[in-house]
């Protein structure tokens, strides 16, 4: 103690219990934004012996979490979600290691930006039944958008398609996130069991162990959820049935000749395991297609199994959290959906909306083809990624050996959280941080930029160095055709009450790691009989 550096700074401890009384289960963002402000680019606190540390800029958060990605992408290892409740397998959970890098190449192989251009297929035959959902009951926004988000990843992932709301499969992957991130991530996911591992010890019997009782159950859910869609996948197979998806493409890969994984994979870039960030990683080579290899003849049940359900484990919420934020937006800034419909208006053609007036409306549904042509709606889903900020602390990082920082002792075994939330608010790299602008990423407005100040929030808000969020590029496509499908064919707004006064959306943040709005009221309808002839033909 005497000769290393301080830790960096942050508020007092208080004795034994360290900071735990600073910590808040809501919203706990904004506690680390006012540190931020308060004592700099790294914050430091401490629940009982355990260092928890804060990056607050884009410099602090590449230095540490990008650049000493060897010693900064471990997981914490938590009692209760990871080791009692069966989570430890999943890879959001997984140490860092021979596993989670295995368990990383498999989703870039899903994943990586060469294959996405093949589920765009899916993608539009997807998107088209959640538009007519949401004009049939615009209430259930939320849960249109898990049904899309929860269908499109089963298919890609399992080739199982979704025909029905009470589809088993959807059923039962709904009730273990709903488990996931309701039960077992409640309050962060720190139990007391993780603070006091000799907890987990006591008897069934001994009172104040119910949390060993839930555990038990919410495994036994977990691993179903694991091993049924992966069993039918299995079984498709032997029939001679299975779609090819990214499970039976692995457990057939040896004898494989065509499918939409296998082939043409793009080896120019490097793996996260020589140092780069995961999105300059994200491809996959013939070198990878070996891993693959060793992988079904190792434990390729195992890591086939729990990658192909955490990738569909995390999809659902942060979809959902994403484009909640987007309908919440437009419904704040009705000047904003305008310009996006007069530009995709401008681009997907106009023949009048059918209703005999002279406005000219989209005549069909946007495609791929047109992202190059549509700036706007382009601006307003970066400036939704800003705003919305989905998951605002990022998922912490554990440090695996002492580190030095800037003149700052940073503990071996600190958490180390990415403060995603403090850099999208930071009015030196945003100005008006709190306003939704799209203009803001219009060519003119960037030219006017600093050079090199790297603001584009897709460098942020899927978190960082070697465990980057695998999903960037399905959701840089799915996303985006949901955006702008709503935007060409629907009017998103304040709802009224019975006396005709505009209802003010209010919402509220109650999960611990996303920041996901409480439902809302708005009014989402068709723009025109034109346009719900459109969702409706489409079907
Ligand atoms: C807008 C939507 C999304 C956002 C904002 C988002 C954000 C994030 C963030 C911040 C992390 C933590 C990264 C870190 O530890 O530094 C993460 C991890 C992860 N995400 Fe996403 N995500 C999204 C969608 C998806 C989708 C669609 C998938 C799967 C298809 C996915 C799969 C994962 C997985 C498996 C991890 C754990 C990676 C690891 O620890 O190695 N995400 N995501």
């Amino acid at each position: 103690r005497l000769t290393r550096p301080p830790f960096p700074p942050g508020p007092n401890p208080l004795p034994i219990i360290g900071n735990i009384l600073d910590i808040t289960s809501k919203e706990l963002w904004l506690t680390a934004f006012k540190w931020a402000r308060t004592y700099g680019p790294v914050t430091h606190i401490r629940i009982f012996n355990q260092s928890l540390v804060f990056l607050n800029t884009p410099k602090a958060v590449f230095d540490l979490l990008d650049k000493r990605g060897s010693i900064y992408s471990d997981k914490p290892h938590l009692i209760m979600a990871g080791e009692l409740c069966g989570c430890e397998n999943m890879a959001a959970f997984t140490p860092y290691g021979d596993r989670a890098r295995r368990q990383r190449k498999l989703m870039q192989k899903a994943f990586g930006p060469a294959v996405i251009p093949r589920y765009h297929g899916l993608m539009q035959m997807e998107s088209r039944p959640f538009l007519s959902r949401l004009v049939t009951s615009p209430l259930q926004f939320q849960e249109h958008i898990r049904r899309y988000a929860g269908g499109l990843t089963l298919l890609v992932v399992y080739g199982h398609q979704v025909k029905s709301n009470d589809d088993p499969f959807l059923t039962l992957a709904e009730e273990c996130v709903d488990i996931l991130a309701n039960r077992i991530a409640s309050g962060g996911g720190i139990w007391p069991v993780d603070i006091f591992p000799l907890l987990k010890h006591l008897p069934l019997w001994f009172p104040g162990t119910s949390f060993k009782r839930n555990a038990q159950i919410w495994k036994a859910k977990m691993e179903e959820f694991v091993d049924r869609p992966y069993e039918f996948v299995k079984s498709e197979i032997k029939k001679g049935t299975a779609r090819p998806s990214f499970v039976s493409t692995l457990l057939e890969l040896p004898k494989l000749s065509s499918s939409p994984f296998d082939t043409s994979f793009d080896s120019s870039s490097t793996t996260d395991d020589e140092g780069s960030s995961s999105d300059r990683d994200s491809s996959f080579s013939s070198h990878d297609t070996e891993v693959a290899k060793d992988i079904i003849t190792d434990d390729h049940d195992h890591d086939i199994r729990w990658t192909a359900n955490s990738m569909y484990s995390a999809s659902i919420d942060t979809t959902i959290t994403t484009l909640s934020h987007f309908i919440l937006a437009m419904v704040q800034h009705p000047h904003v959906l305008q310009r996006a419909q007069a530009e995709l208006d401008g681009v997907l053609g106009s023949r009048g909306d059918g209703l005999g007036s002279s406005q000219s409306v989209a005549n069909r549904l946007p495609t791929f083809e047109d992202r190059a042509r549509l700036p706007y709606c382009d601006a307003v889903f970066t400036e939704t990624l800003r705003w919305g900020v989905p998951v605002p602390l990022s998922l912490p990082h554990r440090l695996t050996q002492p580190d030095t920082y800037e003149g700052m002792h940073i503990p071996q075994g600190s958490l180390v959280f990415g403060n995603i939330w403090a850099i999208m608010r930071d009015p030196g790299l945003y100005q008006d941080p709190e306003v939704f602008e799209p203009e803001r990423w219009l060519a003119d407005a960037i030219e006017e930029e600093e050079a090199g100040k790297d603001r584009d929030p897709r460098a942020f808000v899927f978190g960082f160095g070697r465990r980057r969020c695998p999903g960037t590029h399905l959701v840089e496509s799915s996303v985006w055709l949901l955006i702008t499908s709503m935007l060409a064919t629907l009017d998103i707004r304040k709802a009224r009450d019975e006396k005709g006064v505009e209802i003010e959306p209010v919402v509220k943040f109650e999960n611990a790691v996303f920041r996901t709005p409480s439902p809302f009221v708005c009014d989402i309808r068709p723009r025109s009989e034109e346009a719900l002839r459109l969702i409706m033909e489409e079907e």
